[in-house]
């Protein structure tokens, strides 16, 4: 039974979806040791940000294959482990994008309005008009930090609230920040001219602390800083002295460093010019549906053996490219399981080459191909999409790939793969037809024209008078049903391959006896 995991709440159009292929748990609020205790029972995982998904939790989870983040942030799956351990992990990259920027733009507005502290002074009695006059976004200049989807959004809406936009975001070019009517700054004047800075970037490393005490002194005193994105990329103890010291205007947070928040929080104890929120940025009803069901069909996908639209672990692999190079990354695979199994010894390189049409087809997903199915053989199903760049990796395996467009020898041009290690190599090319069949056309540069079928037995022998007639008998007498038989020979009486497609595997002993045949000199049994 496919079983699925939800332990953060979920949209229930999301649990529809999942309920259509698995058992759906949901099981909220679990710790660490519970979530590892539980996890090896599962096929998949659904989120949102209040699980961590720790290497530890990956590890334990035998038969898991997929995590869905029903949202953008994956800073609380560790990624590395999980794309090492051959788990997939999606997320939702849009479907939260409105509610976050218009969480920012509610707080930019709150604080320049002190809708919050206005409301409790009301509610407690009081009717303070003096004390919370405010000011116009109009005309002031609002400095976004990562450009990206929800920071363009809310650039677009303070642009049409008549604000000055300018932005930080080292990946975004000059002109299509110009499309946006944003100017691009560094983060230093960013920091220096603006009064209102939004943050929309996302936690990594390189943006941990990122404002800290430094960057809020360049900061105007009446300036005010929102927080949508991640907690961590803010410093908040300097912010918490900022503040109370007068040294900037006001700040509003969605998210911290720590969540939920700490009781003892530096944060907690700032009385004025703070406005916190408990991380609403996607808690919209809109967004959760969005999330719920971009990720709950995903999951379905990847659990009936489809592509997903959105991996975040596996790069140039949409499901887009997977869908129209189909046929291509199967005859890639094919051909890496095929090539893997004549070859012996310690794998040192492979070749990938794309020739004539095929040179025009992305390369990255033809390797991730190629490498699966020549990883396979050693490592079976541990192999995938996901992992297979990485293991290649971790064992030494270098990678070369060659784009021939001037080779003509089909079509829709080819793909030849070819391994070197430390007992020698062996090579094989293949095409594949208009109508989407696989054939198999060199191998070891012997021509051959051969559908790959399930079970295959491969040789190389003296081309000479007999030698097919005593493979046939000896088949025969082990009751192996022979298919099909090709033979490819450069020269006549020189070396040849042949190539059997038959019904069943050959047994070990059976090898035994097709190698001491006269002549045959490498005999390769062979499993697509
Ligand atoms: N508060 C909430 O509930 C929500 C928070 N978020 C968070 O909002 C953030 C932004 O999300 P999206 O716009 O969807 O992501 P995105 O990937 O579309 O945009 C992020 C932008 O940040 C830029 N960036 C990366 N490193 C940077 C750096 N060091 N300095 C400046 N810019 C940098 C990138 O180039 C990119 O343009 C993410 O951290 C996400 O997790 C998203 C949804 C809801
Ligand atoms: O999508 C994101 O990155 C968010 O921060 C939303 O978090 P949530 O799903 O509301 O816990």
């Amino acid at each position: 039974m496919t079983k699925v995991l939800v332990s953060d709440p979920i949209d229930q159009a999301g649990i529809d979806i999942l309920a259509q292929v698995a058992q759906v748990d949901q099981r909220v609020g679990l710790s660490e040791d519970d979530l590892k205790a539980m996890i090896g029972d599962y096929d998949a995982l659904m989120i949102r940000s209040g699980t961590q998904v720790t290497a530890d939790v990956i590890k334990a989870g035998g038969r898991l294959r997929i995590i869905g983040r029903a949202g953008v942030g994956v800073d609380n799956v560790d990624v590395p482990t999980a794309t090492q351990q051959g788990v997939l992990v999606v997320n939702s990259p849009e479907g939260n994008t409105i509610a976050a920027a218009e969480q920012a733009l509610a707080l930019m507005l709150s604080l320049s309005r002190h809708v919050p502290q206005a409301h409790a002074s009301t509610m407690a009695g009081g009717w303070d008009r003096k004390k919370y006059v405010g000011n116009e976004l109009y005309k002031k200049v609002l400095g976004v930090v990562g450009l990206g989807k929800i920071g363009s959004h809310v650039a677009r809406v303070c642009n049409a609230m008549g604000m000055e936009v300018i932005a930080y975001d080292p990946f975004i070019s000059a002109d299509r920040a110009q499309q946006m009517q944003v100017r691009l700054s560094s983060l230093e004047n960013l920091f220096e001219q603006a009064d209102y800075i939004t943050l929309h970037l996302p936690r990594t490393p390189d943006t941990e602390n990122l404002v800290n005490e430094e960057l809020l002194g360049k900061m105007k005193s009446t300036a005010r800083l929102v927080n949508c994105a991640r907690g961590g990329i803010i410093d908040e103890s300097a912010l918490a002295d900022a503040l109370k010291a007068g040294v900037i205007g006001g700040a509003a947070l969605d998210v911290y460093a720590q969540e939920p928040l700490a009781t003892d929080s530096p944060l907690r104890s700032v009385q004025e010019r703070l406005i916190l929120t408990p991380h609403l940025g996607a808690s919209t009803t809109e967004a959760q549906e969005n999330v719920a069901v971009d990720v709950a069909e995903q999951i379905r996908d990847v659990l009936l053996g489809l592509p997903a639209r959105s991996a975040v672990n596996i790069p140039g692999l949409s499901a887009e490219i997977m869908e129209r190079l189909k046929p291509h990354l199967q005859l890639a695979e094919t051909l890496g399981l095929l090539v893997s199994q004549l070859s012996g010894g310690q794998l040192q390189e492979l070749e990938v080459r794309l020739q004539g049409e095929f040179a025009q087809h992305p390369s990255q997903p033809l390797v991730i191909a190629a490498l699966k199915g020549v990883l396979t053989s050693a490592l079976g199903d541990r192999i995938n999409y996901v992992n297979a760049s990485l293991e290649a990796k971790g064992r030494g395996i270098r990678v070369l790939e060659v784009k021939d467009e001037t080779s003509k020898d089909f079509a829709g041009g080819s793909l030849q793969l070819t391994t070197r290690g430390d007992q020698g190599g062996h090579s094989v090319t293949g095409a594949v037809f208009a109508n989407g069949d696989l054939r198999i056309t060199t191998i070891d540069e012997f021509p051959v024209n051969v559908s790959p079928s399930r079970h295959m037995l491969l040789t190389r022998h003296r081309d000479m008078p007999g030698i097919i007639g005593q493979l046939g008998s000896v088949l025969g007498e082990h009751n192996v049903n022979i298919a099909s038989m090709q033979v490819g020979r450069r020269i006549v009486r020189g070396d040849a391959v042949m190539v059997l497609s038959i019904d069943d595997p050959i047994p070990p002993s059976l090898l035994v006896t097709i190698h001491a045949i006269n002549g045959i000199k490498e005999a390769h049994p062979v499993t697509l």
